[in-house]
């Protein structure tokens, strides 16, 4: 299961790289805007220079609106920055035909730039507190409009997290369906240390985490600790090699 960190900023990114050798992606995004809230081109470009170099540079495109060419243009500001993942979470779209347009619109924006970039379609596990698709609708969306993953956030960071809203044997289910049709499945949402046993038997791909490895287990108040990134990494690994 590989790990993504999420800075949001330069000086994050930085306690990032000295925790390089324990993480697999740096997803540059900015808290303040939402779950998957957008941060500013040039911090995408300064976090790309800041990190090592054969470490994968993400970028959450925002918790975007149903509107394809805002959201395929958005994403193709975050591959021009230099994120070779691009992550777009389908918060304003309420079906799957209107999430699959936002992502057709995006996959052709990235990949005629960057053909080998990396595109995550993004729901939400408590979709129902927002009016937002159906998480399980998320592998067949990301599967019909040629992106590379689907994934699940949590679109209200109240302190409630994935497994409360998804229990364990229905995030295994949207993993099953992702592979179904080669696809990765990435989870996140307040992802704890003490998850990584049902995260790692149900066979995801990637594990998305902040308040974790934030002082404080604090996403917005803490900052990211390298410490910590290598104490969460060390549990995965010990789950990854059972
Ligand atoms: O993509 C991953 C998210 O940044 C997860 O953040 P969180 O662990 O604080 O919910």
């Amino acid at each position: 299961m590989l790990l993504l960190i999420s800075p949001d900023s330069v000086e994050e990114a930085l306690d990032c790289a000295k925790a390089a050798e324990h993480l697999d992606i740096v997803d540059v995004k900015k808290p303040d805007e939402g779950s998957l809230g957008a941060n500013y081109p040039w911090v995408i470009r300064e976090i790309r220079a800041a990190v090592p170099a054969d470490t994968p540079v993400s970028a959450t495109v925002g918790d975007v609106p149903y509107k394809p060419g805002t959201v395929a243009q958005a994403a193709l500001g975050a591959a021009v920055s230099g994120a070779t993942y691009i992550k777009v979470g389908l918060y304003g779209c309420g079906t799957p035909e209107q999430a699959i347009e936002v992502m057709r619109g995006v996959v052709r924006a990235v990949k005629e730039y960057r053909a080998d970039a990396f595109v995550v379609a993004s729901g939400y596990a408590d979709a129902h507190r927002i009016g937002s698709v159906n998480p399980l609708a998320l592998p067949d969306i990301a599967f019909r409009s040629g992106a590379d993953a689907a994934m699940l956030d949590t679109a209200i960071k109240d302190g409630t997290r994935l497994f409360d809203h998804l229990p364990p044997e229905v995030c295994a289910d949207f993993v099953k369906r992702a592979h179904q049709v080669d696809l990765l499945a990435a989870l996140a949402g307040s992802v704890k240390a003490a998850d990584l046993g049902e995260l790692t038997s149900m066979g995801t791909d990637i594990v998305g985490v902040r308040g974790a490895v934030c002082e404080g287990g604090d996403r917005t108040a803490g900052r990211i600790q390298p410490h910590l990134v290598a104490a969460f990494r060390a549990e995965l690994d010990r789950w990854a090699s059972r």
